[in-house]
């Protein structure tokens, strides 16, 4: 698959896996929780969507705002832009805010996010060795040359048996 390159491998992760390590987050969350418990969530859209939703559930947080950040076209990285941000009234400096993506890659996205809740604390799902330092709670780590597929963008297919006839 030549859109995959340069990424040597491919983590595939399920809609089942997802909910799983979502889950697990929310627990990791759950033991560095301020007094009072966390006060909002931020989702980075688009794909931060998702986990946000499952932590902000398991969390029991009802104040759950998003910020746009795009960075991506396909595979191929650009300078990050803000396309969107959340109610800054609410969020403020970011104190008691979680800070939800599905992955940290070369953290540029974060570092954006970063400097506009400077006290929030970050968390993603997945994690690659270049970004880890932007995130404060993570599940997962996948390596730097690792492309990892979200079930959003895959489609259950038939697949050719290991022996044929
Ligand atoms: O650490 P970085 O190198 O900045 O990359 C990580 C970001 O890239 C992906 O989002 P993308 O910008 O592709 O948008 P999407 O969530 O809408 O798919 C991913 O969901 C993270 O938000
Ligand atoms: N789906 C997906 N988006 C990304 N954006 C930056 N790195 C990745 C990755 O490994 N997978
Ligand atoms: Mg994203």
């Amino acid at each position: 698959m030549n859109d995959r390159l340069p990424h040597e491998k491919g983590f595939h992760v399920s809609w089942d896996q997802i909910h799983r390590d979502a889950r697990a987050l929310a627990w990791r969350l759950q033991g560095v929780a301020p007094e009072g418990g966390w006060r909002a969530v931020v989702a980075i859209t688009r794909g931060g969507m998702a986990p946000a939703m499952i932590v902000a559930r398991e969390l029991d947080i009802r104040t759950v705002d998003t910020i746009s950040v795009k960075s991506y076209d396909h595979q191929t990285q650009s300078e990050p832009r803000v396309i969107k941000s959340p109610d800054m009234d609410i969020i403020g400096d970011g104190e008691g805010v979680l800070i939800v993506d599905d992955l940290v890659d070369t953290g540029k996205t974060l570092e954006v996010v970063r400097a506009k809740m400077p006290k929030a604390h970050v968390a993603t799902v997945y994690a690659k060795p270049m970004g880890r330092s932007q995130v404060n709670t993570f599940v997962t780590e996948v390596s730097q040359d690792t492309w990892i597929f979200f079930p959003w963008d895959m489609a259950l297919q038939y697949v050719e048996p290991y022996r044929g006839t």
